[in-house]
């Protein structure tokens, strides 16, 4: 099947001289959940932005649903849906009528149907006449999803959408781009809260200075770069690493109370067994052992640092 969103060397070179995109190249299937993780300024407002139609890229194409963003841009704005970082709606405006407008904004005739399913799926439905001024901050943003759903878009972009939203409220956005998935809505979001894309996305990609470091599926990139720790606390404490285990990767810690040692996911052995019997075999006993795996923190940091 075609990629709903394609996306060939595009670059953008700002006004000032910026090279804010250097030659980006993504492709995103109908349905999937994809976050694209990347630092401040890394450019992920700035490809958003050129997909959905409002900055112009200074090179390389993006189609959506076929159609080139530039050249089609009615049609490919039609079928985008983008909940921006801020609400910039008129306070004064009913929550009813800024999600009507909306939807008359991008063409499409209205359907009070349609508007109230959208209310009702992001529980504001007994807020549809308040004004804006009158909603929580978690309400207002709520409202600019309901926005972005009003003319029924097949993707949806989300820029940071729970950025500086208490922890409830986060899960229940979450649900809310879950129930739009299961709908058949691909889902772009970008992030800072890595564990926001470990919970929800299908494919993470990381972005840094301009450039696509990787794009994967989530599994798969936990399992191919995620490692496993094994931690042996030591019933009494070492003054180095034994010459018996030097063949292990060891390191010692908590002032040689504590033996560290790295191991690979995906080797088809872990050492662990051999590990075990070689500290037993010199008499070193054990208090306690526990693992623990990198997480995609863990990944991203690395990723991250490798490509600077
Ligand atoms: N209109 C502009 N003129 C000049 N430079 C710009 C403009 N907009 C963005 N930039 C620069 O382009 C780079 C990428 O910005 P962008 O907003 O795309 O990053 P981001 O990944 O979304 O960052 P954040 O996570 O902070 O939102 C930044 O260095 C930014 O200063």
């Amino acid at each position: 099947m075609a990629p709903i969103v394609s996306v060939s060397n595009l670059s953008k070179t700002y006004a000032s001289g910026f090279k804010a995109l250097k030659g980006v190249s993504l492709d995103i299937e109908e349905g999937e959940i994809l976050a694209l993780l990347g630092p401040n300024g890394a450019g992920k407002t700035t490809l958003i932005s050129i997909i959905c139609g409002i900055v112009n890229p200074s090179g390389g194409t993006v189609m959506v649903g076929g159609h080139d963003v530039v050249r089609d841009f009615r049609e490919t704005r039609a079928m985008i849906g983008l909940v921006p970082q801020e609400l910039t709606t008129d306070a004064f405006e009913t929550v009813w009528n800024t999600v009507t407008f909306s939807r008359g904004l991008h063409g499409k005739k209205p359907n009070p149907a349609h508007i109230e399913k959208v209310l009702k799926d992001l529980s504001l439905w007994d807020k549809k006449d308040n004004m804006l001024r009158e909603l929580s901050g978690g309400m207002k943003r709520r409202v600019l999803i309901a926005k972005a759903l009003s003319h029924e878009p097949r993707v949806l972009f989300l820029d940071e959408p729970t950025a500086g939203v208490d922890v409830n409220l986060r899960k229940s956005m979450w649900d809310v781009v879950e129930r739009l998935r299961a709908s058949g809505v691909t889902i772009i979001l970008t992030t800072h809260y890595i564990e926001e894309a470990e919970e929800i996305a299908d494919r993470i990609g990381v972005i840094n200075g301009g450039e696509i470091l990787l794009v994967e599926d989530k599994a798969a990139l936990m399992s191919k770069l995620g490692r496993k720790q094994l931690r042996v606390d030591l019933a009494h404490p070492l003054d180095g690493v034994p010459d018996v285990l030097s063949g292990y990767n060891l390191t010692l810690e908590g002032d040689g109370h504590c033996l560290i040692y790295d191991y690979d996911t995906s080797a088809e052995r872990t050492g662990i067994t051999t590990l075990l019997a070689a500290l037993a075999e010199a008499g070193i006993r054990l208090k306690d052992i526990s693992t623990r795996q990198s997480s995609l923190e863990d990944i991203f940091v690395e990723i991250v640092g490798a490509g600077r």
